[in-house]
């Protein structure tokens, strides 16, 4: 399976692929087919018009597995993510992957526990996350030749990074596989996660847990930096995929692959350095992003209170323009000025009480940065999550401040045009 393989099963055997795949969630006349897209490779598009808030689609995964990552509770069972005991997390027979009982004695974990114990974990006495964030691509191993078909079928960008995940892995096994079949699976299968995988929230038992997972047909949604469907995770092995606004027969169906508030000069720098694309939706060609200066910064000119923001939209260096004075400012001084902005803000974030940063965004920030810049609007968010999640005793002022940001934030989104998107349902309690 070698990473030039990509994209060269034809369109319509995907679609079939993605039939089967389905299985009982494939619905007898779907709103949606899977044909090529203007915007690249194959997409998703409406077969009929499609009213906002209807189900599109609903679907199970092909892999997942836990992220892993930094941050992320490690003693969560790998195969239910169900939360366990730190001293009992470990699995009995020696595979060093966390384990609950259930699924021990349901047999769900006899295969990976053999292949991980054939492989022989250097430290069997605790959970090692380079090992466990391996789980999730070791899964195509035990894919059926369809599921296996499909996971050839979807794209993967071949970044400088693919082959890392499986080198730190193996290093933390005796016997793992060398062969040049096997390692190809497993970097294609990397390179697979790194261009669709979803990272999301699954809440089991009223725990939350980070699950890394690949859906085929979500998977094939293109990127617009205002999307027309929200999704969410109904379980860690389910995606659930909404109009967030009217969708007209024949139109994309697509997802947003960056953070919907995030200024363009931010989300094309992610997009550009994660996903390899340039995006050319009709936000990203607006300087005003439709009018809420996600962008902006304050004009440095004497006397002048006016917001600056990039002159154009075509590079990733743009001069500024202030929009008052018209004084225009070269890229590399506003970009000075962006981090400084980003820099002290995310610090506040990362270090203060939820009672400090309302005090730090209401009366510092206005003096270095507009109440519009998307750095500002996430450190909003910021307090807006630590209310919603930890429901601890906040004062009715500090309530207070938390839905003002909230209508700010809606009000941003309403202008975006984003409709009824994953941002806005998350911060009205739509989606738990
Ligand atoms: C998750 S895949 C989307 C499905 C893909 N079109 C396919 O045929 O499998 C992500 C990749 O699609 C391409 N892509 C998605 N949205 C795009 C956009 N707005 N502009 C250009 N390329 C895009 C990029 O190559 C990106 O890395």
């Amino acid at each position: 399976m070698a990473l030039e393989n990509a994209n060269t099963i034809p369109t319509a055997e995907v679609a079939h692929l993605i039939d089967l795949h389905l299985g009982d969630l494939c619905e007898q006349e779907p709103s949606w087919q899977v044909v090529d897209s203007p915007i690249s490779g194959r997409g998703i598009f409406a077969r009929r018009d499609i009213k906002r808030g209807e189900l599109i689609f609903r679907e199970r995964t092909l892999l997942n597995g836990p992220t892993a990552s930094k941050d992320t509770v490690l003693n969560t069972c790998a195969v239910c993510f169900r939360l366990l005991d730190e001293d009992k997390a470990l699995c009995a027979a020696g595979c060093a992957l966390p384990i609950c009982d259930a699924c021990q004695q349901s047999g769900a974990h006899d295969m990976e526990c053999k292949l991980f114990r054939y492989w022989v974990p250097k430290d069997t006495t605790r959970i090692v996350p380079y090992a466990l964030r391996i789980l999730s691509v070791m899964r195509c191993y035990f894919l059926c030749p369809e599921k296996r078909r499909l996971l050839l079928a979807m794209q993967a960008n071949p970044d400088k990074y693919y082959k890392r995940e499986v080198e730190r892995a193996a290093e933390c096994f005796e016997n793992f596989p060398t062969d040049k079949e096997t390692l190809g699976f497993f970097y294609r299968t990397v390179s697979v996660y790194n261009t669709n995988a979803f990272e999301g929230r699954s809440i089991v038992d009223g725990h939350e847990t980070s699950v890394r997972a690949l859906f085929a047909l979500a998977g094939l949604m293109n990127h617009n930096c205002t999307p027309n469907v929200s999704h969410h995770f109904e379980n860690a092995q389910t995606i659930v995929v909404t109009a967030a606004r009217d969708i007209a027969q024949g139109e994309e169906i697509t997802a947003t692959y960056t953070k919907i508030l995030w200024s363009t000069l931010a989300r094309q720098l992610f997009l550009r350095g994660t996903k390899h694309f340039t995006c050319r939706c009709k936000r990203c060609l607006d300087p005003t992003e439709n009018g809420t200066y996600l962008s902006a910064l304050f004009c440095r000119e004497q006397g002048c209170k006016g917001i600056v923001i990039p002159e154009h939209t075509k590079t990733l260096q743009p001069d500024w323009r202030c929009v008052t004075c018209d004084t225009v400012a070269p890229h590399a001084k506003m970009s000075r000025y962006q981090d400084f902005a980003l820099n002290t803000i995310n610090n506040r974030i990362n270090t203060s009480t939820v009672h400090d940063l309302i005090t730090f965004i209401n009366d510092m920030c206005p003096r270095f940065c507009p109440p519009s810049n998307y750095v500002l609007v996430e450190a909003k968010l910021n307090v807006i999550w630590r209310m919603q999640r930890f429901k601890g005793d906040f004062t009715e002022e500090e309530v207070r401040h938390r839905d003002r940001y909230r209508e700010e934030i809606l009000e941003i989104l309403e202008k975006l045009g984003a409709g009824d998107c994953t941002l806005k349902k998350l911060i009205t309690n739509e989606i738990p």
